[in-house]
């Protein structure tokens, strides 16, 4: 009865008809979903639909129809949960633990983290369905620790942290900046320069091994070059990461970095440790404090120094002339704080995703020799040993297909969070305002109702476009989707474009001996379980 006035308050507000009109399509057995990811109504007229009652009123609708409770939601019990995760280490496999649980609860499952209840989505209609119902200011949730650091030390928020209209200002001044391809593609000969220090390097550490081939550790090569090339977009300036000696700043950096991943299972994902507990267990947030002053204090010596710059220029009268941090300063469009905080964010967000999506791309190109090749052979018919540009990538589909499908494999955020802003009914289920949700983006990737023979390497599904293999659709969006989506997401291709394309023209890259088979583990983000060790041999 409760739920059923609920419901009828959630109509008459007519906050969601859409989402009650979906959920009755869907309950009759009435939709299907378009290559685009649309809910579409599948033969039957707006005038038949009205007929059967559905285009009506949502009230009326969901008087006939069954609206199912968060009690009633399958789940894991809480008992299960703590052993998967705690005992079986389930942290480091939550991505197949999402596979594991949809397969036996359903696509929509409830699961409990201490207080915390976690609705869990692992359908692409439904994931698609709760993204298109987003309101101005979506939530991710479970940002408390990120804004408790931030108000101890007097800080702003960046847009990763940061909500409602706090977050929609700041994102309404960077998505103009760095959100069009056509925008990015301007940073091409900076990275370029950045990608040609990445083969020296390539070449330095290849001719310390034996076989005078091998690049151990792949990542590490990566991840420099990661931080490299998004600190060029940036910072506008060269921090030294892929020398053979690191400037000491940009290593204080990347240990702090380092450790701001290391403390991040305890501090955000556990749902934080409880403030009554810290004082008895204080390592993990006094380590998270410490790496978080690290990364806040690179990101402010980097933005004052440009500062400092374009002030000399201006007193000299001369025109200021830059990127990304100079246009920042001189239109103030935010204040000096949100500037440090997003330019720390941002650094943050770009290293590792980027570094481990390149690191996968290229051990998938040496476990395929065939795919590599062709995908060579479509370089060298584009560009001959030309470098490419951000406009190049137009022409080199299957190079926008390693990418897409390296994560769609391999999701850097196997899942994603939003907590609910409003009601919502979603597969039949009355969610409240104030939800966590999981996306769980790994499992529909990996669903073969969206992906044919969802494991294997194929590039091409991405250009081929069979009808079995829903590329446009929400099967895999490893950037997210809509107004709260990945705005680094055009760096991140700019950057893993280039480097793989460049990558490919000069070497022919192969497994080592020493790399054997390598399994994803999640560890905040997605990463190898293992080192890849790789081999680069020079093309002919
Ligand atoms: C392979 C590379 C990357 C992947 C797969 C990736 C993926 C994602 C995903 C899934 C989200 C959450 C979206 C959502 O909630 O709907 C996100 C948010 C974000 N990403 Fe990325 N990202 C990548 C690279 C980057 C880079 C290079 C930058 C910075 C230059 C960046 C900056 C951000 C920021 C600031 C947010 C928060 C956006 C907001 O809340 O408004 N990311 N990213």
């Amino acid at each position: 009865m409760a739920l059923q006035s609920s419901i009828l308050h959630l109509a008459r507000k007519n906050l969601l008809q859409e989402s009650c009109k979906q959920f009755l399509l869907q309950a009759h057995g009435l939709h299907k979903s378009t290559a685009s990811g649309s809910l579409e109504i599948a033969a039957h007229s707006q005038a038949d639909l009205k007929e059967e009652n559905l285009v009506s009123p949502a009230v009326e609708g969901l008087k006939e129809t069954t609206v199912k409770t968060l009690q009633e939601m399958p789940g894991p019990s809480t008992f299960s949960n703590l052993v998967e995760f705690f005992y079986r280490d389930g942290f480091s496999r939550i991505h197949e633990i999402q596979t594991e649980h949809s397969q036996k609860y359903g696509k929509i499952f409830k699961s409990r983290f201490g207080p915390q209840l976690v609705v869990s989505i692992a359908d692409r209609d439904l994931v698609a369905h709760v993204l298109r119902s987003e309101g101005a200011t979506p939530q991710r949730g479970n940002m408390e620790s990120w804004k408790e650091y931030r108000d101890m030390r007097g800080r702003s928020t960046g847009l990763i942290s940061a909500e409602g209209d706090e977050w929609l200002k700041m994102r309404s001044v960077l998505r103009q900046l760095i959100m069009r391809p056509k925008d990015v593609s301007a940073f091409s000969p900076d990275v370029n320069d950045v990608v040609v220090d990445l083969v020296k390097r390539v070449k330095t550490l290849r001719s310390q091994q034996d076989d005078g081939q091998t690049v151990l550790n792949i990542n590490d090569l990566f991840f420099n070059y990661a931080m490299e090339g998004v600190a060029t977009i940036l910072y506008e300036t060269r921090l030294g990461c892929l020398e053979n000696e690191i400037p000491k700043m940009s290593q204080e950096y990347i240990a702090a970095l380092h450790l701001m991943f290391s403390s991040f299972k305890t501090t955000m994902y556990a749902g934080a440790i409880p403030k009554w507990l810290r004082p008895m267990i204080p390592k993990p947030w006094e380590e998270f404090c410490s790496s978080w002053d690290g990364l806040f204090k690179f990101s402010q010596i980097h933005v004052d120094k440009k500062l400092s710059d374009i002030k000399k220029k201006m007193n000299k009268g001369e025109e200021v002339k830059g990127g990304l941090l100079t246009h920042m300063l001189v239109t103030r469009e935010m204040n000096l704080e949100e500037i440090y905080a997003n330019m720390t964010e941002m650094l943050l967000a770009g290293v590792d995703t980027t570094s481990f999506t390149l690191s996968w791309s290229t051990y998938l190109l040496a476990r395929h020799p065939t795919i590599q090749q062709e995908i060579f052979e479509e370089v060298d018919r584009v560009l001959g040993g030309r470098a490419p540009t951000g406009e190049d990538v137009a022409y080199l589909p299957l190079i926008r297909g390693l990418v897409k499908e390296t994560l769609r494999l391999f999701p850097v955020l196997p899942g994603n969070g939003r907590v609910t802003q409003d009601d919502l009914i979603v597969g039949g289920y009355f969610i409240p305002k104030g939800t966590q949700l999981a996306l769980c983006h790994y499992s529909t990737s990996m669903d073969e109702e969206n992906f044919l023979r969802p494991g294997e390497f194929r590039p091409d599904r991405w250009i081929r476009k069979d009808a079995s293999d829903r590329v446009d659709n929400f099967g895999s969006i490893p950037f997210g989707y809509g107004i709260r989506s990945c705005i680094g997401r055009r760096i991140a291709e700019l950057e893993m474009h280039l480097a793989l394309t460049q990558l490919l023209q000069k070497f022919h890259i192969e497994v080592s001996s020493q790399t054997t088979d390598v399994h994803a583990k999640t560890h905040g983000l997605l990463c190898p379980g293992a080192p890849i060790n790789l081999r680069f041999v020079d093309r002919k």
